[in-house]
């Protein structure tokens, strides 16, 4: 089973209603203010790639673009586990750990771009949804 299936079998073992969809709205809701601002730079899945050790970490969820190299340390839970998404896709990982609300609130402070429209698979038109998921 690849980790695409692993993903959907865990959010499957879930309420979908209490994990994945505040993820996704409260992700949505905490970038409304950036619409009236300046576009969030475009970073691509190779760029994020290169950013892949402790002293340089940057990881993708929900398409958006995160440099956690500050944060590792303090990660609540523990640094290994970020430090074994660096330069990846982290979105089903950190989905399926169940974060709260102030997790979510807190990668705010680490943004710094969203993927091109050819490399997302959350936010675009016909991309996975996992709100669906069931
Ligand atoms: C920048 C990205 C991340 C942020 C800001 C973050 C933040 C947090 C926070 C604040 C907590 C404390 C519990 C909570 O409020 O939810 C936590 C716990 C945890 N995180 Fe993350 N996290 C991130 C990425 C990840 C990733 C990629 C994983 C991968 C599996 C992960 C795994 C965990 C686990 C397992 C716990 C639970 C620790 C425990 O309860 O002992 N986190 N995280």
């Amino acid at each position: 089973m690849d980790l695409l299936s692993l993903g959907f079998v865990a959010l499957e073992l879930r309420d979908s209603s209490l994990v994945a969809e505040p993820l996704t709205k409260d992700l949505e809701e905490s970038k409304k203010h950036l619409s009236n601002e300046k576009c969030l730079n475009i970073i691509t899945l190779d760029e994020i790639s290169r950013h892949d050790c402790d002293d340089d970490c940057w990881i993708a969820i929900y398409d958006y673009v995160y440099n956690c190299t500050n944060f590792m340390k303090k990660h609540p839970g523990g640094q290994e586990v970020l430090a074994e998404y660096a330069g990846r896709d982290a979105t089903l990982a950190f989905i399926g750990s169940g974060h709260t609300k102030v997790a979510i609130s807190l990668l705010e402070n680490y943004l710094i771009g969203e993927l091109p429209l050819s490399e997302r698979l959350y936010r675009k038109p016909g991309g996975i949804q996992i709100v669906t998921v069931h």
